[in-house]
């Protein structure tokens, strides 16, 4: 029924083939997995999940399940085949293609994305389910350029959850980090009582504000080394403090200076900046405004309950869907306004070598007025 055709990845679990299908007369993925790498009752989770959200009519925005069938050794989930891959894949590409001065050909459309990942967690969320590893892998991509969430295998059917061993950690909340000590066996009998719950649904807009930032600079907002912790979380504070110069001291102020590396926790990454080009972010401006968003709706450090994904969808659609006839549309004017004034960047930190005249440049977007 199934022919393999060939592997398109190995995760931490399992092995991803392109097969064809005759039952469906079509392509499909086939997620192998085998028995030794996982419980019996994590991959029910995983069907269970799949099954609710592959159900009736299934989001176009989710990687549907078309199949599932076991053996003595493997469980094999038949999904739906993504053509081009998972996000952090095809910007690998763009950005191995291009050059800060000479960006890839590739332009993704960043709007589509961000909406239509909004729209599968929104789904996912109604259906009582947090996806808990959301992040650029587990984003794919079709031909159309269309995505679907994937990867639902740390899914749980559950508004709250104490685990805090669970997700990315380059993607995950803050919250999930620290419940109760360690998690170690020591810790455990000293202290008896049950862990602190958190929100897993607030716990998915924070890992929503990560990827859209990935997708933005090609660079994760927040790197744990298991080593570092405490660094790890000494960033969170300094982001909490003014999330907006953290980032623009640590991803914008490199780029843009292309060459300048005084921080000492600079990824040598950063020096390649726009090498893929944002159809709909022409300006390091709106590059701002988005990261102003995403910093006010969805990556709220302590104020969990804050997060809101409903007003980073509003305040996107303000901002870029404006009526360009309306006097409060988003001019060229406003954004330089709105990044001078409001946002008030401390220019102390900036190095004296940084080119201010870079923001002069002109936008592509036309003033109406
Ligand atoms: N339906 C699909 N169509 C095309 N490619 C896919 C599909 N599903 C998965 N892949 C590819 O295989 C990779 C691994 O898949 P998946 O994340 O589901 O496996 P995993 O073992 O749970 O991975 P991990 O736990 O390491 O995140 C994805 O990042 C993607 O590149």
């Amino acid at each position: 029924m199934y022919t393999k055709l060939r592997s398109i990845q190995s995760g931490t679990f399992s092995t991803v083939y392109k097969a064809w299908s005759t039952k469906h007369n079509r392509y499909v993925a086939l997620k192998i997995t085998p028995k030794y790498k996982t419980s019996e009752a994590s991959m029910k989770n995983e069907y269970d999940v799949m099954k609710m959200l592959s159900s009736c009519n299934p989001h176009p925005n989710i990687c549907s399940m078309l199949d599932f069938y076991t053996d003595d050794s493997y469980y094999v989930m038949v999904l739906e085949y993504c053509e081009c891959g998972d996000l952090y894949d095809f910007l690998d590409i763009a950005k191995s293609q291009g050059t800060p001065s000479s960006p890839s050909l590739i332009q993704i459309d960043m709007q589509k994305i961000i909406k239509q990942l909004c729209s599968a967690i929104s789904f996912a969320h109604s259906l009582g389910i947090a996806h808990r590893d959301i992040k650029p892998e587990n984003v794919l991509l079709t031909i159309n350029g269309d995505i679907k969430l994937a990867d639902w295998g740390h899914a749980i059917q559950s508004s709250k959850s104490n685990d805090f061993q669970i997700g990315t950690d380059n993607y995950r909340a803050p919250e999930t980090f620290s419940g109760r000590v360690n998690n170690s066996l020591i810790k455990r009998k000293l202290d008896p009582s049950p862990a602190p719950f958190y929100n897993t649904y607030q716990a998915d807009y924070w890992s929503l504000g990560a990827t859209i930032f990935y997708l933005v600079f090609g660079d994760c907002l927040f790197r744990v080394s298991k080593s570092k912790r405490n660094q790890h979380l000494k960033n969170f504070d300094e982001f909490e403090k003014d999330p907006f110069a953290f980032i623009y001291k640590k991803y914008v102020v490199p780029r843009l200076a292309c060459g300048y590396n005084a921080e000492e926790d600079l990824h040598s990454s950063l020096q390649h900046s726009r090498q893929y080009v944002w159809q709909d972010l022409p300006d390091i401006y709106d590059v701002f405004h988005l990261c102003k968003i995403m910093s006010d709706t969805l990556l709220r450090v302590s104020k969990a309950e804050e997060r809101s994904m409903d007003s980073f969808i509003e305040q996107v659609d303000f901002a870029w869907n404006k009526d360009l006839s309306m006097d409060s549309c988003f001019s060229y004017q406003s954004k330089i306004d709105l990044f001078w004034e409001q946002w008030s960047i401390n220019t102390e930190s900036i190095p004296s070598n940084f080119p201010f005249k870079n923001f002069e440049k002109p936008c592509l977007v036309q003033d109406s007025k």
